[in-house]
């Protein structure tokens, strides 16, 4: 099928490539230096450093382009973080971007829109930062959103295997979706990519479900009531990021469950965008938990929705069934 954002999509893919590379580099020294956000949760030198790479990139493409991404360089500019924006730029610099301290601080902050506009980017530079710095699965998220559409959604997940059959393999895998135009996913580190599918699995007691490592993203106690509500008795596959999505796009699993943990919390576009148009691309459906399509023109949020709920498409109305009768 045509393209027809082939140029969005070149640029998109080298960007998170790239960004991938420079998490990966972070991942393998000793110690990724953390700091703690003022909601507590993590960021690292290596998140700074894929969202300066790929809102530059963005910047220099699509000057115009609106890009709202999860992190911001305010927490840097203090004087005793001079070490730390040096380990960024030295970051950006190692994968072929050369740059200084004050330079990835402006790229980083390309990245502080907020509002819907009628043609945007949304960048989560590492998802799943958790599962980064415990040595599980991570991914850069990426998507173009046009009229209140994905059309594009990348996701860089550098230490998925490239093929499920070979679990020995290499590691790291792109999946790239355009609306319309179908999915495909490369290796992060040559040139082979696979068409992907989600599964078939209609039979309720078969489906293998996966969600959050964290019980605080997701409740675990529901989806345990939901899984038994449909007959599932194999244990749940805990993995971190939105590499969920990409395993249930590639029939690896059948269904992705975030089930809110606490009312009122609202899901971030970034967390998302992605990966639903990745299993969206590979015949799969998203829906929230209520089964309402999820709603991308309310800015950075997802207020109008709750929780997710991702399937192979075949099973998804006996898994929204399961979840009202779950009381989620
Ligand atoms: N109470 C909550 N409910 C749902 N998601 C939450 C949450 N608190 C934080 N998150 C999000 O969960 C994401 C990770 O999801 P997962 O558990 O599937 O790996 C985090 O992304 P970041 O890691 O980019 O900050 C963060 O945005
Ligand atoms: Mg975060
Ligand atoms: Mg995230
Ligand atoms: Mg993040």
């Amino acid at each position: 099928m045509s393209s027809r954002y082939q140029r969005e999509r070149e640029v998109a893919l080298e960007a998170v490539r790239t960004a991938c590379l420079a998490c990966r580099n972070v991942r393998s020294a000793v110690d990724p230096a953390k700091l703690d956000k003022s909601d507590r949760s993590p960021v690292t030198i290596a998140d700074f450093a894929s969202q300066a790479i790929v809102c530059r990139a963005i910047r220099r493409s699509f000057p115009d382009d609106p890009i709202i991404a999860e992190e911001d360089a305010a927490a840097l500019q203090k004087a005793e973080m001079a070490e730390f924006r040096g380990r960024i730029a030295a970051e950006v610099t190692a994968v072929g971007i050369e740059a200084d301290a004050a330079q990835v601080c402006e790229w980083i902050d390309e990245g502080h829109a907020t509002e819907f506009s009628p043609r945007f980017w949304t960048l989560d530079p590492i998802d799943g930062t958790k599962g980064f710095l415990r040595g599980g699965q991570y991914a850069v998220a990426l998507a173009l959103i046009v009229e209140g559409e994905i059309v594009l959604g990348l996701l860089g997940c550098p230490n998925l295997v490239f093929d499920p059959d070979r679990a020995d393999g290499p590691v790291g895998a792109i999946s790239v979706a355009e609306r319309g135009a179908g999915i495909s996913v490369m290796a992060i580190d040559s040139d082979e990519t696979a068409d992907v599918r989600v599964s078939s699995t209609s039979e309720t007691s078969q489906l293998r479900l996966c969600e959050s490592v964290e019980s605080g993203h997701s409740s675990h106690g529901h989806s345990a009531q939901i899984a038994e509500e449909l007959g599932i008795s194999s244990d749940p596959v805990r993995l971190d990021s939105q590499a969920k999505y990409a395993t249930v796009a590639r029939g690896e699993a059948d269904l992705y469950l975030r089930l809110p943990t606490r009312p009122g919390y609202v899901e971030r576009i970034w967390d998302h965008a992605g990966g639903v148009l990745v299993v969206e691309e590979a015949g799969g459906t998203v829906t929230d938990v209520d089964g309402k399509p999820l709603d991308f023109t309310k800015g950075a949020g997802l207020s109008a929705n709750r929780g997710v709920v991702a399937s192979n498409g075949t099973a998804h109305e006996a898994v929204l069934a399961a979840v009202r009768k779950a009381g989620v």
